[in-house]
Protein backbone atom coordinates (compact mmCIF):
# COMPACT_ATOMS: atom_id res chain seq x y z
CA UNK A 1 0.00 0.00 0.00
CA UNK A 2 3.04 2.60 1.05
CA UNK A 3 3.28 5.81 1.86
CA UNK A 4 1.65 7.45 -1.12
CA UNK A 5 -1.57 5.86 -0.31
CA UNK A 6 -1.77 7.00 3.16
CA UNK A 7 -0.77 10.58 2.65
CA UNK A 8 -3.31 10.73 -0.26
CA UNK A 9 -5.96 9.28 1.87
CA UNK A 10 -5.31 11.06 5.18
CA UNK A 11 -6.78 14.06 4.32
CA UNK A 12 -10.15 16.29 3.02
CA UNK A 13 -9.84 14.73 -0.01
CA UNK A 14 -11.69 11.89 1.37
CA UNK A 15 -14.53 14.01 2.03
CA UNK A 16 -15.52 14.21 -1.43
CA UNK A 17 -17.88 11.29 -1.10
CA UNK A 18 -21.28 9.89 -2.41
CA UNK A 19 -23.47 10.78 0.47
CA UNK A 20 -22.57 11.32 4.00
CA UNK A 21 -26.16 10.50 5.27
CA UNK A 22 -26.36 8.75 7.79
CA UNK A 23 -23.14 8.51 9.16
CA UNK A 24 -23.15 4.55 9.89
CA UNK A 25 -24.59 3.36 6.76
CA UNK A 26 -23.11 5.45 4.80
CA UNK A 27 -20.76 4.10 1.49
CA UNK A 28 -18.18 6.33 0.88
CA UNK A 29 -16.27 5.91 -2.28
CA UNK A 30 -12.97 6.85 -3.25
CA UNK A 31 -13.81 7.24 -7.02
CA UNK A 32 -15.58 10.56 -6.94
CA UNK A 33 -14.02 13.62 -7.90
CA UNK A 34 -11.43 14.85 -5.85
CA UNK A 35 -12.33 17.79 -2.97
CA UNK A 36 -8.73 19.42 -3.65
CA UNK A 37 -6.00 17.11 -5.12
CA UNK A 38 -6.12 13.85 -7.01
CA UNK A 39 -7.37 10.99 -5.44
CA UNK A 40 -5.59 7.84 -4.62
CA UNK A 41 -6.27 4.38 -6.58
CA UNK A 42 -8.51 2.61 -4.42
CA UNK A 43 -6.96 -0.17 -1.78
CA UNK A 44 -5.71 -3.79 -3.77
CA UNK A 45 -7.35 -6.47 -2.49
CA UNK A 46 -3.87 -7.23 -1.72
CA UNK A 47 -2.15 -6.69 2.39
CA UNK A 48 -2.55 -3.28 3.24
CA UNK A 49 -0.34 -1.98 5.95
CA UNK A 50 -1.32 1.03 7.89
CA UNK A 51 0.71 3.04 10.97
CA UNK A 52 -1.90 4.20 13.60
CA UNK A 53 -0.57 6.54 16.28
CA UNK A 54 -2.69 5.47 19.31
CA UNK A 55 -2.89 8.49 22.13
CA UNK A 56 -5.19 6.70 25.02
CA UNK A 57 -4.86 9.67 27.49
CA UNK A 58 -6.65 9.78 30.84
CA UNK A 59 -9.31 8.61 32.25
CA UNK A 60 -12.06 6.89 30.68
CA UNK A 61 -9.48 7.07 27.03
CA UNK A 62 -7.06 3.64 27.88
CA UNK A 63 -10.52 2.03 28.12
CA UNK A 64 -12.12 2.74 25.00
CA UNK A 65 -9.34 3.25 23.29
CA UNK A 66 -8.25 -0.54 24.29
CA UNK A 67 -11.80 -1.66 22.86
CA UNK A 68 -11.61 0.36 20.10
CA UNK A 69 -7.78 -1.02 18.53
CA UNK A 70 -9.64 -5.18 18.80
CA UNK A 71 -12.48 -3.65 16.64
CA UNK A 72 -10.03 -2.24 14.81
CA UNK A 73 -7.63 -5.04 14.28
CA UNK A 74 -10.79 -7.73 13.47
CA UNK A 75 -12.47 -5.62 11.38
CA UNK A 76 -9.17 -5.13 9.16
CA UNK A 77 -7.58 -8.26 9.26
CA UNK A 78 -10.86 -9.50 7.75
CA UNK A 79 -10.35 -6.99 4.81
CA UNK A 80 -6.70 -7.71 4.68
CA UNK A 81 -5.05 -4.68 6.58
CA UNK A 82 -2.75 -4.30 8.71
CA UNK A 83 -1.40 -2.48 11.50
CA UNK A 84 1.49 -0.67 13.16
CA UNK A 85 0.30 0.85 16.15
CA UNK A 86 2.11 3.30 17.81
CA UNK A 87 0.91 4.52 21.40
CA UNK A 88 1.85 7.26 22.99
CA UNK A 89 1.58 9.64 25.52
CA UNK A 90 -0.34 13.01 25.46
CA UNK A 91 -2.88 14.76 28.50
CA UNK A 92 -1.73 14.04 31.92
CA UNK A 93 -0.35 11.09 31.40
CA UNK A 94 2.40 12.96 29.24
CA UNK A 95 2.36 15.34 31.77
CA UNK A 96 3.04 12.88 34.61
CA UNK A 97 5.93 10.96 32.52
CA UNK A 98 7.48 13.75 30.42
CA UNK A 99 6.90 17.32 32.30
CA UNK A 100 4.56 18.25 28.73
CA UNK A 101 1.21 17.65 27.78
CA UNK A 102 2.30 16.58 24.21
CA UNK A 103 5.84 15.88 24.04
CA UNK A 104 7.82 16.77 20.71
CA UNK A 105 7.97 13.05 20.20
CA UNK A 106 4.35 11.86 20.34
CA UNK A 107 3.85 14.99 17.60
CA UNK A 108 6.38 13.72 15.17
CA UNK A 109 4.96 10.27 15.67
CA UNK A 110 1.46 11.49 14.97
CA UNK A 111 2.60 13.11 11.72
CA UNK A 112 4.54 10.39 10.10
CA UNK A 113 1.43 8.18 10.82
CA UNK A 114 -1.06 7.76 8.71
CA UNK A 115 -4.06 8.15 10.90
CA UNK A 116 -4.55 9.36 15.07
CA UNK A 117 -6.47 8.12 16.95
CA UNK A 118 -7.44 9.56 20.57
CA UNK A 119 -9.64 8.71 23.58
CA UNK A 120 -9.55 11.66 25.76
CA UNK A 121 -7.35 13.93 27.57
CA UNK A 122 -7.93 15.28 31.29
CA UNK A 123 -8.49 15.56 34.73
CA UNK A 124 -9.37 16.90 38.60
CA UNK A 125 -5.41 15.98 39.04
CA UNK A 126 -4.14 18.78 36.61
CA UNK A 127 -7.19 20.94 36.81
CA UNK A 128 -5.13 23.67 38.46
CA UNK A 129 -1.90 23.70 36.48
CA UNK A 130 -1.30 26.64 34.66
CA UNK A 131 -2.22 26.90 30.70
CA UNK A 132 0.73 25.48 29.11
CA UNK A 133 0.80 22.80 31.71
CA UNK A 134 -3.22 21.29 30.99
CA UNK A 135 -3.89 18.53 29.68
CA UNK A 136 -5.92 20.17 26.92
CA UNK A 137 -3.24 22.27 25.87
CA UNK A 138 -1.49 19.09 24.65
CA UNK A 139 -4.51 18.61 22.34
CA UNK A 140 -4.95 21.83 21.19
CA UNK A 141 -1.16 21.67 20.13
CA UNK A 142 -2.17 18.37 18.56
CA UNK A 143 -4.55 19.56 16.61
CA UNK A 144 -2.48 22.58 15.64
CA UNK A 145 0.40 20.46 15.06
CA UNK A 146 -1.71 18.30 12.58
CA UNK A 147 -3.49 21.48 10.83
CA UNK A 148 -6.66 19.37 10.85
CA UNK A 149 -8.69 22.34 10.66
CA UNK A 150 -12.11 20.80 10.25
CA UNK A 151 -14.11 18.44 12.88
CA UNK A 152 -16.85 16.19 11.65
CA UNK A 153 -18.84 15.21 14.43
CA UNK A 154 -21.83 13.53 12.93
CA UNK A 155 -24.86 13.27 15.76
CA UNK A 156 -27.01 10.28 14.09
CA UNK A 157 -29.66 8.97 15.81
CA UNK A 158 -29.53 5.00 15.91
CA UNK A 159 -33.25 3.48 15.75
CA UNK A 160 -32.29 0.99 18.95
CA UNK A 161 -31.70 4.38 20.94
CA UNK A 162 -34.52 6.47 20.56
CA UNK A 163 -35.89 6.10 24.26
CA UNK A 164 -32.59 6.49 25.10
CA UNK A 165 -32.83 10.31 24.99
CA UNK A 166 -34.41 12.17 27.15
CA UNK A 167 -36.11 14.44 24.63
CA UNK A 168 -39.25 12.79 23.47
CA UNK A 169 -39.14 9.90 20.67
CA UNK A 170 -41.18 12.03 18.32
CA UNK A 171 -38.32 14.69 18.23
CA UNK A 172 -35.13 12.49 17.90
CA UNK A 173 -36.76 9.56 15.86
CA UNK A 174 -34.64 10.38 12.54
CA UNK A 175 -32.52 13.01 13.47
CA UNK A 176 -28.75 12.83 11.18
CA UNK A 177 -27.05 16.19 11.81
CA UNK A 178 -23.46 16.78 11.17
CA UNK A 179 -21.63 19.28 12.64
CA UNK A 180 -18.56 21.24 10.87
CA UNK A 181 -16.80 22.58 13.20
CA UNK A 182 -13.69 25.21 12.75
CA UNK A 183 -11.01 23.84 14.89
CA UNK A 184 -7.74 25.53 14.61
CA UNK A 185 -8.70 29.04 15.02
CA UNK A 186 -11.69 31.51 16.87
CA UNK A 187 -10.70 31.71 20.38
CA UNK A 188 -9.21 28.88 21.25
CA UNK A 189 -6.06 30.02 19.38
CA UNK A 190 -6.50 33.83 19.01
CA UNK A 191 -4.16 36.69 20.18
CA UNK A 192 -4.08 38.92 22.15
CA UNK A 193 -4.86 36.70 25.21
CA UNK A 194 -3.68 36.29 28.88
CA UNK A 195 -4.30 38.02 31.54
CA UNK A 196 -3.86 41.93 32.88
CA UNK A 197 -5.24 44.76 34.56
CA UNK A 198 -7.62 47.37 33.22
CA UNK A 199 -7.92 51.06 33.27
CA UNK A 200 -9.75 50.53 36.69
CA UNK A 201 -6.51 48.68 37.78
CA UNK A 202 -9.06 45.66 37.84
CA UNK A 203 -7.16 42.73 37.10
CA UNK A 204 -8.21 40.59 33.98
CA UNK A 205 -8.30 37.59 31.94
CA UNK A 206 -9.30 37.77 28.40
CA UNK A 207 -9.24 36.16 24.55
CA UNK A 208 -9.76 37.03 21.03
CA UNK A 209 -12.23 35.40 18.94
CA UNK A 210 -10.66 36.10 15.70
CA UNK A 211 -10.89 34.74 11.81
CA UNK A 212 -9.05 35.28 8.92
CA UNK A 213 -10.66 34.94 5.33
CA UNK A 214 -8.75 32.11 4.60
CA UNK A 215 -9.84 29.63 7.56
CA UNK A 216 -13.29 31.10 7.56
CA UNK A 217 -13.19 30.02 3.37
CA UNK A 218 -11.69 26.54 3.85
CA UNK A 219 -14.12 25.13 6.55
CA UNK A 220 -17.39 26.77 4.81
CA UNK A 221 -16.12 25.00 1.94
CA UNK A 222 -15.99 21.97 3.67
CA UNK A 223 -19.30 22.36 5.05
CA UNK A 224 -21.00 22.98 1.58
CA UNK A 225 -19.17 20.34 -0.40
CA UNK A 226 -20.74 18.12 2.73
CA UNK A 227 -24.19 19.32 2.98
CA UNK A 228 -23.75 19.05 -1.20
CA UNK A 229 -24.10 14.77 -0.63
CA UNK A 230 -25.99 15.28 2.07
CA UNK A 231 -29.51 16.83 2.46
CA UNK A 232 -28.31 19.97 0.65
CA UNK A 233 -29.27 22.12 3.42
CA UNK A 234 -26.32 24.19 5.32
CA UNK A 235 -26.58 26.47 8.46
CA UNK A 236 -24.20 28.81 9.32
CA UNK A 237 -24.18 29.71 12.97
CA UNK A 238 -22.76 32.57 14.35
CA UNK A 239 -23.72 35.57 16.51
CA UNK A 240 -23.21 37.77 14.05
CA UNK A 241 -25.87 40.57 15.68
CA UNK A 242 -23.05 41.07 18.23
CA UNK A 243 -19.94 40.04 17.42
CA UNK A 244 -17.37 41.34 14.36
CA UNK A 245 -15.64 38.14 14.06
CA UNK A 246 -19.22 36.64 12.87
CA UNK A 247 -20.36 39.65 11.13
CA UNK A 248 -17.01 38.66 9.27
CA UNK A 249 -17.66 35.15 8.99
CA UNK A 250 -21.21 35.56 8.14
CA UNK A 251 -20.07 37.44 5.23
CA UNK A 252 -17.28 35.13 3.94
CA UNK A 253 -20.04 32.17 4.32
CA UNK A 254 -22.39 34.07 2.23
CA UNK A 255 -19.28 34.76 -0.71
CA UNK A 256 -18.54 30.94 -0.58
CA UNK A 257 -21.95 30.32 -0.53
CA UNK A 258 -22.15 31.25 -4.86
CA UNK A 259 -20.17 29.00 -5.60
CA UNK A 260 -22.71 26.17 -4.40
CA UNK A 261 -25.86 27.14 -5.59
CA UNK A 262 -27.39 24.13 -5.69
CA UNK A 263 -26.84 24.75 -1.12
CA UNK A 264 -29.55 26.14 0.59
CA UNK A 265 -28.02 28.28 3.01
CA UNK A 266 -29.59 29.48 6.03
CA UNK A 267 -27.69 31.33 9.21
CA UNK A 268 -28.75 31.15 12.66
CA UNK A 269 -27.62 33.14 16.00
CA UNK A 270 -25.91 30.70 18.58
CA UNK A 271 -28.59 31.51 21.09
CA UNK A 272 -31.19 30.50 18.51
CA UNK A 273 -29.46 27.25 17.54
CA UNK A 274 -29.29 25.95 20.44
CA UNK A 275 -32.59 25.96 21.14
CA UNK A 276 -33.59 25.12 18.23
CA UNK A 277 -31.75 22.05 18.71
CA UNK A 278 -33.95 20.84 21.50
CA UNK A 279 -37.12 22.38 19.76
CA UNK A 280 -37.00 21.03 16.13
CA UNK A 281 -33.41 18.83 15.64
CA UNK A 282 -34.83 17.42 12.45
CA UNK A 283 -34.76 21.03 10.75
CA UNK A 284 -31.01 20.70 10.63
CA UNK A 285 -28.74 19.11 7.91
CA UNK A 286 -25.46 20.28 8.03
CA UNK A 287 -24.61 22.80 10.60
CA UNK A 288 -21.29 25.00 10.23
CA UNK A 289 -19.73 26.63 13.02
CA UNK A 290 -16.79 28.34 14.68
CA UNK A 291 -14.77 26.39 17.00
CA UNK A 292 -16.08 27.47 20.03
CA UNK A 293 -20.00 27.19 18.99
CA UNK A 294 -19.00 23.67 17.78
CA UNK A 295 -18.04 22.84 20.78
CA UNK A 296 -20.73 23.39 22.78
CA UNK A 297 -23.30 22.63 19.86
CA UNK A 298 -21.83 19.12 19.64
CA UNK A 299 -22.77 18.33 23.17
CA UNK A 300 -25.97 19.39 23.26
CA UNK A 301 -26.34 17.46 19.59
CA UNK A 302 -24.99 14.53 21.70
CA UNK A 303 -27.78 14.32 24.09
CA UNK A 304 -30.39 14.12 20.76
CA UNK A 305 -28.67 10.81 20.07
CA UNK A 306 -29.04 9.49 24.11
CA UNK A 307 -25.56 9.77 25.36
CA UNK A 308 -22.54 11.61 24.40
CA UNK A 309 -21.00 8.47 24.70
CA UNK A 310 -22.10 7.71 20.80
CA UNK A 311 -20.66 10.66 18.88
CA UNK A 312 -17.28 9.98 17.10
CA UNK A 313 -15.77 12.63 15.19
CA UNK A 314 -13.40 13.00 12.49
CA UNK A 315 -10.64 16.12 12.34
CA UNK A 316 -9.21 16.85 8.96
CA UNK A 317 -6.79 18.94 7.14
CA UNK A 318 -5.09 19.34 3.51
CA UNK A 319 -2.99 16.93 3.72
CA UNK A 320 -1.52 14.81 6.45
CA UNK A 321 -3.03 12.13 9.03
CA UNK A 322 -6.53 12.62 10.32
CA UNK A 323 -7.41 12.93 13.92
CA UNK A 324 -10.16 10.86 14.80
CA UNK A 325 -11.56 10.86 18.57
CA UNK A 326 -14.91 10.64 20.28
CA UNK A 327 -16.56 13.87 21.56
CA UNK A 328 -16.37 12.76 25.50
CA UNK A 329 -13.61 13.66 27.82
CA UNK A 330 -12.21 11.62 30.21
CA UNK A 331 -15.31 11.20 31.97
CA UNK A 332 -13.06 11.15 35.66
CA UNK A 333 -16.32 10.34 37.76
CA UNK A 334 -16.53 7.28 35.71
CA UNK A 335 -12.82 6.30 35.19
CA UNK A 336 -11.09 3.08 36.11
CA UNK A 337 -14.86 1.09 36.78
CA UNK A 338 -15.81 0.11 33.69
CA UNK A 339 -18.67 1.89 32.63
CA UNK A 340 -17.72 3.86 29.44
CA UNK A 341 -19.41 3.48 26.60
CA UNK A 342 -17.16 2.30 24.23
CA UNK A 343 -19.19 3.22 20.82
CA UNK A 344 -18.03 6.81 20.25
CA UNK A 345 -14.06 5.64 19.77
CA UNK A 346 -15.44 2.43 18.35
CA UNK A 347 -16.84 4.84 15.96
CA UNK A 348 -14.06 6.98 15.25
CA UNK A 349 -12.29 4.17 14.68
CA UNK A 350 -14.91 3.58 11.77
CA UNK A 351 -14.30 7.05 10.86
CA UNK A 352 -10.34 6.67 10.76
CA UNK A 353 -10.79 3.83 8.29
CA UNK A 354 -13.36 5.55 6.13
CA UNK A 355 -11.85 9.33 5.93
CA UNK A 356 -8.63 8.84 7.82
CA UNK A 357 -7.93 5.52 5.27
CA UNK A 358 -10.05 4.96 2.18
CA UNK A 359 -11.07 1.99 3.87
CA UNK A 360 -14.59 1.35 3.47
CA UNK A 361 -15.09 -1.70 3.77
CA UNK A 362 -13.54 -2.36 6.78
CA UNK A 363 -15.50 0.83 8.36
CA UNK A 364 -18.48 -0.46 7.22
CA UNK A 365 -17.97 -3.64 9.13
CA UNK A 366 -17.90 -1.82 12.54
CA UNK A 367 -20.59 0.44 11.99
CA UNK A 368 -23.03 -2.54 10.95
CA UNK A 369 -21.28 -4.71 14.34
CA UNK A 370 -22.21 -1.42 16.50
CA UNK A 371 -25.52 -1.47 15.53
CA UNK A 372 -25.86 -5.35 15.99
CA UNK A 373 -24.56 -5.28 19.45
CA UNK A 374 -27.60 -2.52 19.81
CA UNK A 375 -30.10 -4.67 18.28
CA UNK A 376 -29.01 -7.67 20.21
CA UNK A 377 -30.01 -5.41 23.67
CA UNK A 378 -26.40 -5.08 25.10
CA UNK A 379 -26.37 -1.12 26.42
CA UNK A 380 -23.61 0.67 29.30
CA UNK A 381 -25.14 2.49 31.92
CA UNK A 382 -25.78 5.61 29.99
CA UNK A 383 -27.71 4.42 27.25
CA UNK A 384 -29.05 1.87 29.21
CA UNK A 385 -33.52 2.35 29.40
CA UNK A 386 -34.72 0.46 32.88
CA UNK A 387 -38.09 -2.30 32.40
CA UNK A 388 -36.83 -3.25 29.11
CA UNK A 389 -34.96 -6.53 27.77
CA UNK A 390 -31.73 -4.46 27.46
CA UNK A 391 -28.45 -6.25 28.98
CA UNK A 392 -26.52 -3.90 31.12
CA UNK A 393 -23.07 -4.30 30.61
CA UNK A 394 -19.93 -2.79 31.47
CA UNK A 395 -17.04 -0.95 28.96
CA UNK A 396 -14.96 -4.50 27.95
CA UNK A 397 -18.02 -6.77 27.63
CA UNK A 398 -19.71 -4.30 25.27
CA UNK A 399 -16.49 -4.55 23.14
CA UNK A 400 -16.17 -8.03 23.15
CA UNK A 401 -20.42 -7.72 21.94
CA UNK A 402 -19.12 -5.99 18.71
CA UNK A 403 -16.06 -8.04 18.43
CA UNK A 404 -18.67 -11.06 18.29
CA UNK A 405 -21.24 -8.81 15.66
CA UNK A 406 -18.14 -8.60 13.53
CA UNK A 407 -17.36 -11.82 13.57
CA UNK A 408 -20.87 -13.39 13.50
CA UNK A 409 -21.70 -10.82 10.68
CA UNK A 410 -19.43 -12.12 8.79
CA UNK A 411 -20.49 -16.03 9.24
CA UNK A 412 -23.98 -13.91 8.03
CA UNK A 413 -22.48 -12.57 5.58
CA UNK A 414 -24.10 -9.23 6.13
CA UNK A 415 -20.88 -7.36 5.04
N1 LIG B 1 -11.46 15.55 23.62
C1 LIG B 1 -11.16 15.43 24.89
O1 LIG B 1 -10.19 14.76 25.26
C2 LIG B 1 -12.02 16.11 25.91
C3 LIG B 1 -13.33 16.52 25.61
C4 LIG B 1 -14.09 17.08 26.60
C5 LIG B 1 -13.59 17.22 27.88
N2 LIG B 1 -12.30 16.83 28.13
C6 LIG B 1 -11.76 16.86 29.50
O2 LIG B 1 -12.33 15.78 30.22
C7 LIG B 1 -12.42 16.14 31.59
C8 LIG B 1 -13.84 15.95 32.08
O3 LIG B 1 -14.68 16.86 31.39
P1 LIG B 1 -16.26 16.90 31.52
O4 LIG B 1 -16.67 16.17 32.75
O5 LIG B 1 -16.66 18.28 31.31
O6 LIG B 1 -16.78 16.11 30.21
P2 LIG B 1 -16.84 14.54 29.93
O7 LIG B 1 -17.26 14.39 28.51
O8 LIG B 1 -15.58 13.88 30.31
O9 LIG B 1 -18.00 13.99 30.89
C9 LIG B 1 -19.28 14.58 30.92
C10 LIG B 1 -20.29 13.55 31.45
O10 LIG B 1 -20.49 12.57 30.42
C11 LIG B 1 -20.19 11.28 30.90
N3 LIG B 1 -19.49 10.56 29.83
C12 LIG B 1 -18.54 11.05 29.01
N4 LIG B 1 -18.11 10.12 28.17
C13 LIG B 1 -18.80 9.00 28.46
C14 LIG B 1 -18.79 7.68 27.93
N5 LIG B 1 -17.98 7.32 26.93
N6 LIG B 1 -19.64 6.77 28.48
C15 LIG B 1 -20.46 7.11 29.47
N7 LIG B 1 -20.52 8.34 30.02
C16 LIG B 1 -19.68 9.27 29.51
C17 LIG B 1 -19.28 11.48 32.10
O11 LIG B 1 -19.34 10.39 32.99
C18 LIG B 1 -19.80 12.80 32.67
O12 LIG B 1 -20.87 12.54 33.52
C19 LIG B 1 -11.93 17.59 31.69
O13 LIG B 1 -10.59 17.55 32.08
C20 LIG B 1 -12.06 18.10 30.28
O14 LIG B 1 -11.20 19.15 29.97
C21 LIG B 1 -11.54 16.25 27.19
C1 LIG C 1 -10.80 19.39 26.04
C2 LIG C 1 -11.07 20.55 25.15
C3 LIG C 1 -9.78 21.20 24.75
C4 LIG C 1 -11.89 20.13 23.91
C5 LIG C 1 -12.29 21.38 23.12
O1 LIG C 1 -12.72 22.37 23.71
O2 LIG C 1 -12.19 21.32 21.89
C6 LIG C 1 -13.14 19.32 24.15
O3 LIG C 1 -14.14 20.05 24.76
C7 LIG C 1 -13.61 18.74 22.84
O4 LIG C 1 -14.73 19.02 22.41
O5 LIG C 1 -12.85 17.97 22.23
Amino acid sequence: MGRYNLRMAASLQLLNVKAVKPFHTVSWRRSTPPLRCSVAPPPSTSHRSYTITLLPGDGIGPEVVSVAKDVLTLAGSLEGIKYDFKEMLIGGAALDTAGVPLPDETLSVAKESDAVLLGAIGGYKWDQNEKRLKPETGLLQLRQGLTVFANLRPATVFPQLVDASPLKKEIVEGVDIMVVRELTGGIYFGFPRGYGVNQHGERIGYNTEVYSALEVDRIAEVAFKIAQKRGGKLCSVDKANVLEASMFWRKRVLEKAKEYPDVELSHMYVDNASMQLIRYPKQFDTIVTNNIFGDILSDEASMITGSIGMLPSASLGNSGPGLFEPIHGSAPDIAGQDKANPCATVLSAAMLLRYGLGEDKAAERIDKAVEDTLNRGFRTADIYSTGTNQKLVGCKQLGEEILKSVESNVLAGAV
